[in-house]
């Protein structure tokens, strides 16, 4: 397989509004690869079309050399939205469970996925009575436990103490180690140096599609923030 998600020129209208102008990349797999920028860029809307719940005006998006959304792709791709996406009156064990059952996987794995975000002592608790910190981490539980071969994260850390961040992020890089490719999305760029790539999302253009050390050389800093404004002036410039 080349690229595990290929997009090209891909135009996505929502309302009244074009908020993708045309995006063409490639994301290699078994690797974890950012989607940064300021909010509202179009990170979300361009996770939704890779899992294949968005309406595109135009372009196409490949996933696993299938178009994005097709049936066959439904236990090979993980989507973890923002908003937690479990059962409030299940307890956190029995979602785990339940979203086990539905991947064919056993009630051990359940429990290990569970165990992976840190969430093994509040297994016998109800979901509704979580922080909602716990409720995404609950979220991110009942993906993995389907070990999809790709996994698009919108968010996942946002809210998170700095260990459990850390711990995530290690999770996600034993992850891509093992073969899973992760689209990672977040607002926060010192997460950027945690990726193997970045893709830079502003206004719903694609600012940059490279490595960190790619974006630091590009954008004349070693700070990835002052680098991606770097960037953006760049643009600006040559704009005007
Ligand atoms: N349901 C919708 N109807 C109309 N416009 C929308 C809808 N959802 C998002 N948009 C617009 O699309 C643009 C991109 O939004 P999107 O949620 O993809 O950005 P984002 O980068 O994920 O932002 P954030 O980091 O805040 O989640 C924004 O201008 C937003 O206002």
């Amino acid at each position: 397989m080349g690229a595990a998600v290929t997009v090209t020129d891909l135009v996505v209208h929502r309302g009244p509004r074009r908020v993708l102008h045309g995006l063409s990349f490639a994301v290699p797999p078994g690797q974890v690869t950012g989607l940064l920028g300021p909010s509202g860029g179009g990170k979300t809307t361009l996770m939704r079309a890779v899992v294949g719940v968005q309406v595109v005006r135009s372009g196409e998006v490949t996933v696993l050399d299938e178009p994005a959304g097709a049936p066959v792709l439904r236990h090979r791709v993980g989507y973890v939205t923002q908003a937690p996406s479990v059962y409030e009156d299940l307890t956190v064990r029995e979602n785990a469970r339940y979203f086990a059952a539905l991947h064919g996987m056993s009630a051990r794995e359940a429990d290990a996925a569970l165990a992976d975000v840190g969430l093994a002592d509040a297994a016998g608790q109800l979901v509704r009575n979580l922080s909602g910190g716990q409720q995404s981490r609950i979220s991110l539980a009942c993906a993995l436990v389907g070990a999809p071969e790709v996994l698009v994260l919108d968010e996942p850390t946002v809210g998170l103490d700095p260990v459990l961040r850390v711990e995530l992020w290690d999770r996600f890089h034993a992850l891509a180690a093992a073969g899973t490719t992760l689209i990672v999305s977040s607002h926060v760029m010192d997460e950027a140096s945690r990726c193997h790539r970045l893709l830079l999302l502003r206004d719903g253009d694609l600012i940059a599609d490279s490595t960190p050390a790619e974006l630091r050389r590009d954008g004349r800093s070693d700070d990835l923030e002052e680098a991606f404004l770097n960037l953006v002036m760049d643009r600006q410039e040559v704009a005007a």
